[in-house]
């Protein structure tokens, strides 16, 4: 949906970033444990001449079977989440106000609880599915595969404190991710400081955070017409886009709950 692309934009405004897809690439460099791992179950034959990963082979395999996917994910996740983990302590040792993590799985993980704030960017499944196959010049088949082991966007987007609507063109973009900046600045206000000067703030101000997600996430449990679509409260949800085209009736909470199995 362009999450890749938003990173990109926030770096060229020096906001410190955390790519979770780079991470998974290093945990997973020759000579790691984490592509020992991956030989052992996958075989060598997962290794290109040069001794990497072939990652085509892999993700034509993973993409399409649940079973080694969640094989696959348990070898990487964990040293992605400490390498993750490490850069916001560094983040925080030097000073910055905040920093973004860019994290295709966030939601899918349950990792979303223990961030201050969630950005999705959005567009339409069938736009997605469409930039998916040019930007990677795949079938129709590979790129739905893809998309299908994920949570569809429509159900992500539930989880945001801040929309990104990427629905438009790449300068629209722009223009949304300097708003987007714009209200991070102003959220992060002049706390930060505090927890940065006096630790035992940070921890608190971190402890509030999680309890009061914790709250929402119990409260809209308790409502929730299906159990697999428990999702946090819109009202702290703020659109940055056009208001009126990114989410329509058929698309709404309600409706997509109703037509579940
Ligand atoms: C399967 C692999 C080798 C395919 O490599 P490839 O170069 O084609 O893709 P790349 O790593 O650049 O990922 C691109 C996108 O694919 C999607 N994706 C990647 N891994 C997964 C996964 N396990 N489940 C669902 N979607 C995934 C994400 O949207 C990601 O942004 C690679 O994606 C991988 O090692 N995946 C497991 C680690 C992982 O979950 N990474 C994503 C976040 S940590
Ligand atoms: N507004 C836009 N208009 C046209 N193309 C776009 C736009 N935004 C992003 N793209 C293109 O769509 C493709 C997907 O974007 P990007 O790689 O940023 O997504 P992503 O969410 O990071 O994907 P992944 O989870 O697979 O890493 C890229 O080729 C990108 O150049």
């Amino acid at each position: 949906t362009g999450k890749s692309s938003v990173s990109n934009l926030l770096k060229a405004k020096q906001i410190p970033l955390i790519d979770a897809d780079v991470l998974a690439r290093e945990v997973v460099a020759p000579g790691t444990a984490g592509l020992a791992k991956i030989v052992a179950y996958f075989g060598p034959e997962i290794l290109l001449p040069d001794g990497s990963l072939d990652r085509k082979k892999l993700g034509s395999i993973i993409f399409n079977d649940e079973a080694k996917r969640r094989k696959l994910n348990s070898i990487v996740h964990p040293a992605v989440r400490r390498a993750m983990l490490w850069g916001v302590v560094k983040n925080w040792i030097a000073g910055s106000k905040y920093c973004v993590l860019d994290v295709p799985l966030l939601i899918e993980s349950g990792l979303w609880k223990y961030y201050g704030k969630v950005v999705v960017v959005f567009c339409s499944p069938e736009v997605q599915l469409q930039r998916l196959m040019k930007r990677d010049n795949s079938s129709h088949e590979e790129a739905s595969a893809r998309l299908n082991s994920q949570l569809p966007i429509t159900d992500k987007v539930l989880y945001a404190d801040h929309v990104v609507d990427n629905a438009g063109t790449p300068e629209d973009l722009e223009i949304r991710v300097n708003a987007l900046i714009q209200l991070l600045d102003k959220e992060a206000g002049w706390s930060w400081r505090l927890s940065w000067l006096f630790p035992p703030f940070g921890l608190l101000s971190a402890a509030f955070t999680l309890a009061r997600k914790g709250c929402s996430w119990e409260q809209e449990a308790q409502d929730c017409v299906n159990p697999a679509l428990r999702y946090p409260r819109h009202s702290r949800r703020r659109h940055l886009g056009r208001g009126d085209r990114w989410v329509s009736p058929s698309e709404s909470p309600a409706a997509r709950a109703a037509t579940r199995p």
